[in-house]
């Protein structure tokens, strides 16, 4: 664990780093800062929610001289969203260096982001399609281009961006710096590697298990048509603070928020069809606590890093471990715990075998939460308005009819009554959803190595093989805190956020020194578990 202090960063940069309240650099960004500060190419993997933006950012932000006036940093994203998230953490970490930064997607008016350019950002964020377009209409230049980053670099080969990206860095100049991050790195990584990347380190965070270790992870088996009533009960079993719950389409998602509104939740749906503004303004009351249940498609499962996330709910399993992955990684972020419940029909339980084999992650079953567990549940959450209510003690002008009503009536049977109406049933709304095909468990091929070990192919990497280490089995990251109820969503302020515990050292950088299967000397990945065939 280091702090920030030792990576001999500006001050400027320091500083922007302590007024975010991070006090030791976390594993990924303990190893990567170093190795991306002296230039090397570095292929970055950690788990979710542990400071991946950072760990490319800090380095990217501290070698830009201010007087520099030309785009010099790239930053490209799979989705507009986690383009716009980037965006701000960066102009964060930039704020008293005073870099501009300036986010490019899809969906936001052309001429708004020309007007914008014409400002000089040195660092550019953005999704591959409108980069692209900039680029063809010449109001974007990457002849200056010193610093390439991939946030999610896996997922964007798997979006098919694999041409739009080499269009795009056939413009770079190759005397550059190009930096991988993911959570994840399945083995078609190494070909996006191969073609962009010179000589990259490879900064591996990844324990035992894959998946962000203060997340519990659960599942419930459902029939496809119960599905619906199993969800109200566990929200209000549950009562998460801010939840986001995956359907696998986009009408999945329309009907799915619909029908929650409909029992009177404060949810919204997000995905693909949607207008951009339409993405914006769910994604703002989301962050700002409007809405507490975000539903969505596979394109929130990337990346967003939104506080406050308690619950993340897989109403449809995923058809990847590696989205599993990312979608339960919404919560448990930055030492916070979160849940993660899965709804699992009972053709699909091989599918979710599969994923546990993949994560190496058991995942516990637990039984359909009862009428009687979501009405208590709704009656908990009630009773802590109330007494919130009370404790504000600015109840007075209610306080004469209060007086009067409880001259006529029973105390308990008033009360009673209250928490009943604000309990606000909404059961005997009837709900259809179009049902789902059930995912089918999808057998990877094991790759037998030249060692003669076998493996199933998967995107985890780590180390598998050696190391008994006792802290092992806890998941690595280190973490300290994890504290649910600490630091309010959104703001940064305040006490520090921390991220002690030191559990790392070996679990990292797994089977390094093994051969790389490419043969090709030029480059230097350790971990060859990270590139076995899919
Ligand atoms: N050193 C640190 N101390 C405390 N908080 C940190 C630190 N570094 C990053 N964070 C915070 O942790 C959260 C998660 O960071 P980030 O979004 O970069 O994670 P990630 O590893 O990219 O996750 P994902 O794989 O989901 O994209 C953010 O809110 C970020 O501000
Ligand atoms: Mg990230």
């Amino acid at each position: 664990m280091s702090t920030f202090a030792e990576f001999g960063l500006e001050p400027k940069v320091l500083q922007a780093i302590t007024e975010l309240g991070f006090e030791e650099a976390t594993p990924i960004q303990s190893k990567s800062i170093p190795i991306a500060l002296t230039g090397s190419d570095l292929i970055g993997q950690a788990q979710t929610g542990t400071g991946k933006t950072a760990a490319f950012g800090i380095p990217l932000i501290n070698k830009i001289p201010t007087s520099e006036d030309r785009i010099v940093a790239l930053i490209m994203t799979p989705t507009r969203e986690l383009a716009i998230q980037v965006a701000e953490e960066i102009g964060k970490l930039t704020r008293y260096k005073g870099l501009r930064t300036l986010p490019i997607y899809g969906g936001q008016e052309i001429g708004r982001q020309i007007r914008a350019l014409k400002k000089h950002p040195q660092i550019i964020i953005g999704t591959p399609g409108r980069l692209l377009d900039h680029i063809n209409r010449k109001t974007i230049k990457l002849a200056d281009v010193q610093t390439v980053v991939l946030d999610e670099a896996d997922e964007m080969l798997d979006m098919g961006f694999m041409e739009d990206i080499t269009s795009i860095l056939s413009m770079v100049p190759e005397e550059r710096q190009t930096m991988l991050f993911s959570a994840t790195m399945p083995p078609n990584i190494q070909r996006l590697a191969q073609q962009f990347l010179s000589n990259p380190e490879h900064v591996s965070v990844i324990p035992k298990q894959v998946s962000a270790p203060l997340i519990d992870q659960a599942y419930i088996e459902v029939h496809e048509r119960q599905k619906f009533e199993a969800l109200s009960r566990l929200i209000d079993m549950e009562s998460p603070e801010l939840a986001i719950i995956f359907g696998r389409t986009k009408r999945r998602v329309d009907e799915l928020s619909e029908a929650l509104q409909k029992r009177g939740y404060s949810a919204e749906g997000l995905h693909g069809d949607l207008s951009q503004n339409q993405r914006d303004n769910v994604m703002r009351k989301f962050r700002d606590g409007s809405i507490d249940v975000l539903v969505a498609t596979d394109v929130a499962a990337r990346g967003l890093d939104v506080s406050g996330v308690t619950h993340v709910i897989n109403f449809d399993l995923p058809q990847d471990p590696e989205s599993y992955v990312h979608r339960i990684g919404r919560t448990g972020r930055a030492g916070k715990e979160g849940t993660a419940w899965s709804f699992v029909t009972p053709r699909e339980i091989d599918h979710l075998h599969f994923i546990e084999k993949v994560t190496r992650h058991k995942i516990t079953r637990k039984p359909l939460p009862s009428i009687a567990e979501a009405i208590e549940g709704k009656q908990r959450v009630t009773a802590e308005r109330l007494i919130e209510n009370v404790q504000n003690d600015d109840t007075q002008e209610y306080k004469g009819i209060a007086i009067h009503l409880l001259e006529q009536y029973d105390s308990v049977n008033l009360l009673a009554a209250a928490i009943k109406l604000l309990t606000g049933e909404k059961k005997d709304v009837n709900i259809e959803l179009t049902p789902e095909d059930p995912i089918r468990a999808k057998k990877r091929r094991p790759d037998v190595r030249a060692s003669g070990r076998r493996y199933t192919g998967n995107s985890f990497g780590g180390n598998r093989s050696g190391g008994s280490s006792s802290n092992r089995g806890e998941g690595g990251g280190g973490y300290r805190g994890g504290n649910r109820s600490e630091g309010g969503r959104g703001g940064y302020g305040g006490g520090g956020r921390s991220y002690g515990g030191n559990r790392s050292s070996s679990n990292s950088e797994g089977g390094k020194g093994r051969s790389e299967r490419s043969g090709e000397s030029r480059r230097k990945y350790s971990s060859s578990d990270d590139f076995v065939n899919k």
